[in-house]
């Protein structure tokens, strides 16, 4: 097993595609890291520079101490499951899962109790004889997964292996992988556009956008301390609710309604900025003589079994607040939202950096 270091890395395609910029981050020995973004951002990219797949345009990538920028994938010693399988067709579905074991030379018993255990992990033991082209997509993603898990990897790279699953067996498979991560203890990279899995499976998150690395950190620090409006708004569903807002004589004014004590008046230096607050840090009340609050009228209310997700019209924009089982609230009413202004978030209106007493905080 060994650590697994980016420095500085970019990848440009054809010249002037600049899928990432500058990435720099560290998976320690053993750790499981997500790689989370939007589609396009440049997840792949970083994935398949780590597995030897794509030259490195600038920068060095490292394993534990050793730079492996110049050596090919199969001597990196890496575990691949991408998202478009990658089997070998002319084999079966065994043979594809006991070619990386022949080609390290194990032995043949040793070869038949890993399959076995595979196999069962993944539930793909009626499926040995088969070709990948006899096939489903998540049949053929689960033998993928179970190749890339045979072995003892020193890395195992994810790349969105259990896409083409159905949500119910993607939520036991994400559990059955983390498992093995922990028995192998391999340092392993997962990238996903999914936060629910992303939060679910991971030591650490990368929050990547427009071939950015925008954050690292465990998911408390993410949802507490967001570094940008990208970051605050990609995790957590539904997602944090963005108003423009201003300061005027120690209140915090939007369209909405006014809202005291945000933050101390003089700590915002700053007289115009995005407020941001979580639908679940939001209480509903009616819309009554208070003056304080943001109000607006109820939209949808939807029904989500332990909760409620009401959707408010409101004069800036839609807003979203999360009620108990039994809210009352129906399409009509008219509604004050009160944010906990503790657990709220001010950003800037130009770069949607946050801002912490009115400065940007260090990303
Ligand atoms: N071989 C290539 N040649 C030119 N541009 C490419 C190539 N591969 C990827 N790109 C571009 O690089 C950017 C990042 O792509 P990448 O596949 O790394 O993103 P991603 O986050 O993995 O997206 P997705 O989740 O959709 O797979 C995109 O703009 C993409 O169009």
């Amino acid at each position: 097993m060994s650590s697994l270091s980016l420095t500085d890395v970019w990848k440009i395609y054809d010249g002037d595609v600049v899928a990432v910029r500058e990435a720099s981050f560290e998976a320690r020995d053993g750790e499981f890291l997500a790689l989370l973004g939007p589609s396009g951002c440049g997840k792949s990219s970083t994935m398949r520079m780590i597995a030897g797949l794509e030259t490195i345009s600038k920068g060095e990538i490292r394993f534990g101490d050793k730079v492996v920028n110049n050596l090919k994938p199969a001597e990196r010693n890496v575990a691949l499951a991408f998202e478009s399988y990658a089997l070998y067709s002319p084999m079966t579905v065994r043979e594809n899962l006991e070619f990386p074991l022949r080609s390290r030379g194990f032995a043949g018993s040793e070869i038949n109790s890993r399959v076995e255990k595979v196999v069962q992990t993944f539930q793909i033991s009626d499926l040995l004889d088969r070709k990948p082209s006899g096939l489903s997509g998540g049949q053929a993603q689960r033998v993928s997964i179970a190749r890339a898990l045979i072995r003892d990897p020193n890395v195992m790279l994810l790349d969105e292996p259990l896409s083409h699953l159905d949500y119910r067996l993607r939520t036991e498979l994400r559990v059955k992988i983390r498992r093995i991560h922990d028995e192998l203890g391999a340092t392993t990279v997962y990238v996903t556009h999914d936060q629910e899995e992303a939060v679910a499976l991971s030591d650490r998150i990368i929050v990547m956008n427009h071939a950015i690395i925008q954050q690292i950190g465990d998911v408390e620090a993410l949802w507490t301390t967001p570094v940008n409006r990208f970051v605050a708004g990609f995790l957590g569903d539904p997602a944090m609710n963005f108003i423009d807002a201003q300061y005027t004589d120690g209140k915090m004014e939007t369209a909405a309604g006014k809202i005291s004590a945000v933050a101390p008046a003089d700590a915002v230096t700053r007289t115009e900025f995005v407020f941001g607050f979580r639908p679940e840090d939001t209480e509903v009340q009616s819309a009554g003589e208070h003056e304080d609050g943001l109000h607006g009228e109820v939209m949808v209310n939807e029904f989500h079994g332990e909760r409620c997700v009401l959707t408010i019209k409101t004069t800036s924009g839609q807003l979203k607040a999360i009620d108990g089982r039994a809210s009352p609230w129906r399409p009509g009413d008219l509604v004050r939202l009160v944010p906990e202004t503790g657990k709220s978030h001010l950003f800037c209106s130009k770069t949607g950096a946050a801002l912490q007493h009115g400065k940007e905080a260090a990303a």
